[in-house]
């Protein structure tokens, strides 16, 4: 199985883990600061100063893209892109399009940015990262407090007057994000992940009860915490984005396509069309990475041409009213 973890700043081959039964382990991130308007927590807002390591193929890490470009931080947050194949060297950054190197260390792989920020670091090696160019430090590799501070904590260098984080809607967002987590997000992982049939059943049948759900919701309203858009919508954006692309088939997701929900289609595209958000989706980059790095699901690591999917095409969605943030 490819991919590797670090243990004690040393690069180990090793695959993802399962526990007894079969299910799905994702570990706890650990660089949990955060960035603070006024520098109370020693990492002030500020331009220039913050680094953002992405990788296009990764559902969490395109959470932090998005925001960074509704918010118009492009200026003010840098940007690195890792190559989508992620074998057994972890993330690199060798050449394909849309790939950015790393302009700080000039990193081969992204294990080092890990090194480098913690010598001894013990962990997996994610994206996103971000990174501090004042202290050399990881503030954090969490995207959900990523998009958090760059919505909440940067609002004075934003160059978009959008809040992803409505004040009236932030108990919501925050349940709503909560609530998809384990049976959507992290959901599609467990099912490709399961390394039992028990495993794998459970992760399914609570994934297509949820989009079942969630469809009913979005057959009443605009979005998934009413008619405004915000970033439970975009924590729900990346996995469906990924689904019929990928999920369906290499993690075995496959009870229905999400084009065959009529409210979770519509409202898919809706957001893909939204002005900005298409050109954060790399759809090649996502495909290379899953069919690519998961030898042990897809042995000859052929990339499927299809499926012939449109994200462009019309939505139905102007029936509901929208409320601008
Ligand atoms: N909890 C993290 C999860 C990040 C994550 O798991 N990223 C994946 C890519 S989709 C990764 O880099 N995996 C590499 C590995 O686990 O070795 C977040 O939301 O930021």
């Amino acid at each position: 199985m490819a991919t590797g973890i670090m243990i004690d700043g040393k690069w180990q081959k090793q695959s993802y883990q399962s526990d007894r039964s079969g299910n799905f382990q994702r570990n706890p991130t650990t660089f949990r600061d955060r960035i603070t308007a006024d520098g109370s927590s020693g990492f002030k807002a500020e331009a220039n100063r913050y680094h953002l390591y992405v990788s296009y193929a990764c559902p969490w890490a395109h959470r932090t893209l998005i925001v960074r470009k509704l918010k118009g931080l492009e200026d003010v947050i840098s940007l690195s892109v890792v190559h989508p194949f992620m074998g057994d060297e972890g993330w690199t950054f060798a050449d394909f399009s849309g790939t950015i190197p790393d302009p700080i260390h000039h990193a081969k792989y992204l294990r080092e940015i890990y090194a480098h920020a913690d010598s001894n670091y013990t962990g997996r090696v994610t994206v996103p990262i971000l990174w501090d160019k004042q202290t050399n430090r990881i503030v954090n590799n969490e995207s959900r407090e990523i998009i958090e501070m760059f919505d909440q904590e940067l609002t004075a260098l934003a160059t978009k007057k959008i809040t992803l984080y409505p004040e009236q809607l932030k108990d919501q967002i925050n349940q709503t994000i909560d609530e998809i987590y384990n049976p959507i997000n992290n959901g599609v992982y467990r099912a490709g992940f399961a390394t039992s049939q028990e495993a794998y059943n459970e992760a399914v049948i609570e994934l297509f009860e949820n989009l079942d759900h969630w469809n009913h919701i979005l057959g009443e309203q605009r979005f998934l915490c009413g008619n405004s858009f915000t970033a439970a919508d975009i924590c729900m954006f990346t996995t469906l984005l990924r689904f019929d692309l990928v999920y369906y088939v290499h993690f075995k997701c496959n009870l229905r396509h999400i084009w065959e929900y009529e409210n979770l289609w519509n409202y898919l595209k809706e957001i893909y069309q939204h002005s900005g958000i298409k050109e954060t989706c790399k759809l090649d980059h996502i495909k290379r990475h899953y069919y690519q790095s998961h030898p042990h699901i897809n042995p000859s690591g052929i990339v499927p041409l299809g499926p012939i999917i449109d994200f462009d095409t019309p939505h139905n969605r102007n029936k509901f009213n929208s409320k601008a943030n």
